[in-house]
């Protein structure tokens, strides 16, 4: 039976961030273990949709308040992805290029949820359940059980799973015209705090949900934005289950990105040849421990902790070290570590965008990853690093604690910090530095971190035992 996964990214289709990196990859490993996985995104107007061939497979008009919308469901011809892949195309709304941040991101959204819905119920298909990823969805569960137009689906069991429980996707009740007729003594799952929450409505009415790591699922019942009370009512219909990640993207002995591919077998050769191309385009001394930065640049990231901690770290170690930061977010984050970039060229280098091939050529060729963030519902980048062979430094967070374990204690392979602060990154810092002097232990601790396995093996399998508590037959 078919599960449907409904998500606003799938790598490599529209990425912004780690959201797009496991829809890209769990269906896949999904179907290799037997399920029939499948993908239903928003249409994006981007060099995936560009360049690939898609068929119309359903055409029809959805209402969206008094506006009558034209929608298709376009499926990409080859399944080259690994599963099935299907796109909702809303002349309009949904033909755009960017994936976030129009001033109608709600309408467009909600477009998608309802166009999806609409297909699936006029189409006749009976789902075998029906995975939801994060706010941009969290409508669906709440209308396919409360809506009259569902009534046929309102058995389909359906998962939703938190990637990142700061944002909530909420709106005002005003909007509530733009939802199709629905049960009025149920308007309170759709509500938290006065307004329409996809969020909690998600939680609320979804069978089960999950988070991406097993300390998240505790951490949101003390750190939601609000829907902490929410988190721990229902916290016994929630599970935590690791990502993993994709190793046939993510593998350094293929990754077409890199500049020299390398196992742990030639890690030193490989490393050192992608350090020297690195520091070469950004102008740093590669005999100097090089110490990275990947991501969004937000609070949530602790990215606005990073110019004061790298300036300090730069004066307290006497420019013993380098640093090198890829991100674009907050413009005042960005303009800060700019500005650092002026004062310190030799020591400090600020790629503010988004390149993936640099991304993968940074985890590849630098030595330390610096994680600060103050939430990290499960991070991506650490087992990326691991994977390279660069040390993960973080704050002992949600999955950053489930993952990475500090080399000064038995078995560990990463350092481990627990404040938010300048003082404990400059500390770390500190510590990887004098760690960077003895090679022959750094060399040894890079191996382990190379032979580590976060593969989605283990993750697929807890995914498909909770789909069969669901639904046996799927
Ligand atoms: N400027 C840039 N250029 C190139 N690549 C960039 C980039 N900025 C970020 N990336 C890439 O985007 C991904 C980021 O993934 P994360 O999991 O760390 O964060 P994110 O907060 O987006 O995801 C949320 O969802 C994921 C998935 O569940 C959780 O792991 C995470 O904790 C949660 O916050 C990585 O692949 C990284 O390399």
């Amino acid at each position: 039976m078919k599960i449907y996964h409904l998500s606003a990214e799938c790598y490599p289709v529209a990425k912004v961030g780690g959201l797009g990196d496991v829809v890209g990859a769990l269906p896949k490993y999904q179907n290799l273990a037997g399920l029939q996985a499948a993908v239903v995104l928003p249409f994006y107007d981007r060099k995936f949709t560009q360049e690939n061939e898609f068929e119309t497979v359903f055409a029809a008009a959805t209402l969206l308040g008094n506006k009558r919308y034209f929608f298709e469901i376009l499926k990409e011809k080859t399944d080259k992805l690994g599963f099935e892949l299907y796109l909702v195309k809303i002349p309009g709304l949904l033909d755009r290029e960017n994936i976030y941040s129009y001033p109608d991101e709600r309408e467009q959204f909600i477009a998608y949820q309802l166009a999806f819905l609409d297909w699936i119920s006029y189409s006749q298909q009976t789902p075998g359940l029906i995975h939801c990823h994060d706010h941009h969805t969290g409508l669906v569960p709440f209308l396919l059980y409360h809506s009259k137009l569902y009534t046929r689906l309102a058995n389909v069991p359906t998962v939703f799973t938190i990637h990142n429980g700061q944002y909530h996707g909420a709106f005002g009740w005003d909007k509530l015209s733009l939802l199709p007729e629905i049960d009025l003594t149920k308007t309170g799952l759709l509500d938290w705090a006065g307004g329409i929450n996809p969020l909690a409505a998600a939680v609320k009415c979804s069978w089960k949900y999950t988070t991406v790591s097993p300390s998240y699922l505790e951490e949101l019942t003390y750190n939601s934005n609000g829907l902490e009370y929410l988190f721990y009512t229902e916290r016994l219909k929630g599970t935590g289950i690791m990502n993993g990640i994709d190793t046939e993207v993510w593998n350094p002995q293929t990754d077409a990105m890199i500049a020299a591919k390398f196992t742990a077998r030639t890690l030193a050769k490989g490393k050192r040849a992608n350090k020297e191309v690195l520091c070469s385009r950004f102008e740093l001394n590669p005999e100097k421990p090089l110490f990275t930065f990947i991501g969004r640049l937000v609070v949530e990231k602790g990215a606005d902790l990073l110019a004061r901690a790298i300036e300090r770290s730069l004066l307290e170690n006497e420019g013993e070290i380098n640093f090198l930061v890829l991100g674009t977010g907050d413009k005042e984050t960005e303009q800060d570590l700019l500005k650092l970039k002026n004062k310190y060229p030799e020591h400090c280098a600020v790629f503010i965008g988004y390149d993936e091939a640099l991304a993968h050529q940074i985890y590849a060729g630098a030595d330390f990853l610096l994680m600060p963030s103050r939430v990290e519902p499960c991070g991506l980048n650490q087992l990326y690093a691991l994977r390279y062979g660069t040390m993960p430094v973080v704050r002992a967070t949600g999955g950053l604690r489930d993952s990475v374990i500090d080399f000064g204690d038995e078995g560990g392979y990463g350092i481990r910090f627990i404040q938010d602060n300048v003082q404990d990154i400059c500390h770390s810092v500190f510590r990887a530095k004098q760690l960077y002097k003895d090679t022959a232990k750094l060399q040894q601790l890079r191996k382990q971190m190379m032979t580590l396995d976060f593969s989605w093996a283990r993750s697929t399998q807890q995914y498909i035992d909770l789909y069969k508590s669901l639904n046996p037959i799927i």
